[in-house]
């Protein structure tokens, strides 16, 4: 079984796809960018892809869900896995002098606080991931640079963390989905199970949002995200995607939807896994 993730090894993509596939048979092969894993999947290159798709700091991780509304026909998210983040700052030596600090956003934006207190003066600079940027720390020694990862990372690329847990809060999360055809079993704690729609409303429709949550409410399905994103049409075009508790009611909550004209793009019904934090991982 073969299964993509958003690379390199020590990434925090990398730890959820352990986490969900730790035995020997599941080989994972990284990619350097999230639409390349999608892609990798939806070429059939590997049986299943896992990809970030929001985190508690910092929002919606955009180039995973824009790509699989707008882009990715029939994906099905079969499971969603929380894993704890903490950021640490690395670099090939602890009294380094460190001029450039290198992450990709999402890590770079839960640090920021951190980073404009201590590195004021430091360039800062995105990477594909997080693992992407401690390598490529290792690998220029001769230069002044830091980058934002996982403990992993530290570890796998020889790096020593010269400031650990930098997140702006103690309680970080990423949310993490695992696209494929089956559903796997994963030996992790489940915390519930959820389901994911697209929703473009009717143009024209005076209250369409309104009406559509309305239908929601009427089946007593409880929503646990709404989010717009734009269409990239036209400027104040958008999308809509909302995330809710899974119910039994819902192929009579999409074909009320579809009634009313709203388009319905189904992402997922998934249960939701959440993993421990390094140190509960140590403990055991
Ligand atoms: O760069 C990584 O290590 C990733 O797995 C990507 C990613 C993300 O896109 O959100 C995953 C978790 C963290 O929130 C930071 C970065």
């Amino acid at each position: 079984m073969k299964i993509g993730f958003l690379g390199p090894k020590a990434s925090f993509t990398y730890a959820a796809a352990k986490a969900a596939f730790p035995e020997n048979t599941a080989e994972l092969i990284a990619f350097d960018t999230i639409t390349e894993v999608i892609r990798s999947y939806e070429n059939g290159s590997v049986d299943f892809a896992i990809v970030p798709v929001e985190n508690s700091i910092e929002g919606s991780v955009h180039q995973s869900v824009d790509y699989l509304y707008l882009q990715a026909d029939n994906i099905r998210t079969q499971a969603e896995i929380i894993q704890p983040i903490k950021q640490q700052l690395m670099a090939t030596s602890q009294n380094r002098k460190i001029e450039k600090i290198l992450s990709h956003p999402q890590a770079i934006a839960q640090s920021l606080k951190y980073l404009q207190q201590h590195f004021p003066e430091a360039k800062i600079e995105s990477t594909d991931s997080t693992a992407y940027a401690a390598r490529y720390v290792a690998a220029h020694p001769d230069k002044n640079l830091a980058a934002i990862a996982p403990l992993a990372s530290a570890t796998e690329y020889g790096l020593t963390v010269i400031a650990h847990d930098i997140q702006e809060i103690d309680e970080n999360f990423t949310r993490f989905w695992l696209l494929g055809q089956t559903v796997p079993a994963i030996n992790l704690p489940i915390e519930t199970q959820k389901m994911t729609l697209a929703l473009t409303l009717p143009d024209n429709l005076p209250g369409a949002l309104y009406k559509t949550l309305q239908v929601f409410a009427d089946f007593g399905i409880n929503l646990t995200k709404i989010e717009s994103r734009p269409l990239k049409t036209f400027l104040g075009e958008y999308f809509f995607i909302l995330d809710a508790q899974y119910s039994d009611n819902y192929p009579y909550l999409i074909h009320a939807l579809e009634k009313m004209g709203v388009s319905v793009k189904k992402l997922g019904r998934y249960k939701v896994y959440k993993m421990s934090s390094d140190k509960e991982n140590k403990m055991k």
